[in-house]
């Protein structure tokens, strides 16, 4: 599991080495780990240094301090090196030391194999103004694109997208979720020793051998009812489609069993396409655990079997228009609700909080965290990043992903691999059932990407792939784009 802090719990981690007049120490790490970023990048998209131009802009902050650094190795090495001073000042040192090295205080931005953007960190407050729009070419960001809040992942309108951000210390939230997530590129984290001052976690990220952890492994002993069974209470005269893709989803994560609930023409459905589906129009018969909502719309029978199924006080899953069905808090942590930011904002209007959709899609973490604490529930909170929160606190982000993965149905999809998760494992927590099952979609939505575009009638087949992908222990990059995380953050 990855660990992510915020921007001042990585502060507060530095400041008994600063106190030890280390502070130079820790900027030469963060400055050195920089500089082999950048040589590994030339490497990689000219092949060598030789002849190579990398421009900095950096602002007068230590984020600048870092970059001055790395570009006096990077001249060191011959590489041609520019700053420009974003505020017109700059960290002492670390000018001192460019300008010693060769290299040269330019006004404006020309030729560059890459530019370093360096102009803020982690001391970044209020709205920031770019100095200039994002040049064409590669970006590399010195700890965070300037402009981004290393907390939220909040970003100001003119923050430059980067292709790689190298973070000093850990890996922060804001790099994570929100607009921070898209704009950060592929995350390297530099160790720069700060990991024993480091405090709990902000957020974990659960890596391919904890989605395994939870899989429930192939035992000789088991049986279809031992494996466990799962209930679904899904689809309607309405929406029928839903009922089919939450059922193939389960049965392609694994399960001993599914009893599906549905008004007739949908039982029809689910069992023309899936025969071993055990169907009833009323919930009857012994489950594990539940997966309500896709689709039932306003059918009063599948609102009632809902209430027979929460009432049950077997772990849940709560999906689509079952969520607006969700009495008030506390639910008694057994619930995973799986709400987009649209209907988060709407479970978050009815707990009296004034939310938009737009806000919790800026701020997906704080937002989902806060429901989870007032609900008494695990949310499960969609969008091209899937944050999974629990009533303690504990959040997990998965990355994972594929935009293809926006089509209608593929919600539905998620809701079967959670009921699936819920009903075959007893152990893990809802929290980590909740961001493993995330994973799988994720990484279904991958596989199935491959050969195009999909519909979500077509996810259940590669669910099965991806399953048996963690299973086999084959590593999924946790962070979504390549990653690259060679020492902290662990
Ligand atoms: N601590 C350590 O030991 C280590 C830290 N490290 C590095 O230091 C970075 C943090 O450095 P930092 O604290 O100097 O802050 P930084 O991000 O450079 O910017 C602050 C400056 O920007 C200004 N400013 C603020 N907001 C602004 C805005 N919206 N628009 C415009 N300006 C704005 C603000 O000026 P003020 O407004 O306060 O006058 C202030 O001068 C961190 O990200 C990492 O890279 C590593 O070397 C490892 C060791
Ligand atoms: N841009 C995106 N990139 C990656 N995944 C996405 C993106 N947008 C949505 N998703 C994922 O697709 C699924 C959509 O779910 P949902 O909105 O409930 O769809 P539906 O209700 O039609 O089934 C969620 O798992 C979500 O995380």
């Amino acid at each position: 599991m990855l660990r992510a802090f915020t921007g001042s719990q990585v502060r507060d981690a530095e400041r008994p080495l600063l106190e030890r007049g280390m502070g130079r120490d820790l900027m030469a790490r963060a400055a050195h780990g920089l500089y082999r970023s950048l040589v590994a990048e030339l490497r990689r998209t000219r092949g060598g240094l030789y002849g190579a131009r990398v421009t900095a802009v950096v602002g007068k902050g230590n984020n600048g301090g870092d970059a001055l650094f790395a570009l006096a190795e990077l001249a060191g090495r011959g590489v041609r090196t520019t700053a420009i001073l974003a505020s017109g000042s700059a960290h002492t040192e670390g000018l001192a030391a460019f300008l010693a090295a060769g290299g040269r205080v330019e006004r404006t931005l020309g030729r560059a194999d890459i530019v370093v953007d360096a102009v803020l960190g982690t001391g970044a407050s209020g709205d920031y103004r770019a100095p200039f729009p994002r040049p064409e070419g590669i970006v590399v960001a010195c700890d965070l694109p300037s402009g981004v809040d290393a907390d939220s992942g909040t970003a100001s309108p003119e923050v430059w997208r980067a292709d790689v951000t190298v973070t000093f210390g850990a890996l922060k939230s804001g790099l994570l979720a929100g607009r921070g997530r898209a704009l950060a590129g592929r995350v390297e984290v530099i160790d720069i020793g700060i990991g024993e001052y480091l405090p709990q976690p902000d957020v974990y990220v659960l890596e391919a051998e904890d989605v395994r952890g939870v899989l429930p492994e192939p035992r000789d002993d088991w049986q279809k009812y031992t494996r466990g069974v799962l209930g679904v209470i899904a689809g309607s005269d309405q929406y029928p489609g839903a009922a089919v893709l939450t059922t193939s989803a389960a049965l392609a994560t694994g399960v001993g069993m599914v009893r599906h609930i549905a008004p007739e023409s949908v039982r029809r459905a689910v069992l023309a396409a899936h025969p071993e589906v055990v169907a009833s129009g009323s919930p009857e018969g012994r489950v594990q655990a539940w997966a309500v909502g896709p689709g039932i719309g306003d059918d009063a029978g599948q609102q009632s079997a809902f209430d027979v199924a929460l009432d049950s006080g077997l772990p849940i899953v709560v999906d689509a228009s079952g969520l607006n069905r969700i009495p008030g808090p506390p639910l008694d942590g057994r619930a995973v609700l799986t709400p987009h930011a649209g209907e988060l904002a709407r479970v978050l209007s009815r707990l009296g909080l004034d939310v938009e959709r737009p806000e919790v899609e800026e701020r997906p973490i704080r937002w989902a965290r806060l429901a989870a604490e007032r609900l008494g529930a695990t949310v499960l909170l969609k969008g091209p990043a899937t944050v999974c929160a629990a009533p303690d606190g504990t959040v997990c982000v998965q990355a994972v992903s594929h935009p293809y993965l926006a089509t209608a149905g593929s919600g539905d999809t998620l809701t079967g691999i959670v009921g699936a998760l819920l009903a075959t494992t007893s152990y893990a927590r809802p929290v980590h059932v909740a961001a493993a099952a995330a994973m799988v979609h994720g990484r279904a939505g991958r596989i199935a990407a491959e050969g195009g575009p999909f519909g979500a009638g077509e996810l259940s087949a590669a669910v099965r792939q991806a399953v048996a992908a963690f299973q086999g222990g084959v590593p999924e990059a946790p962070l979504g784009a390549a990653v690259d995380l060679p020492f902290a953050g662990r």
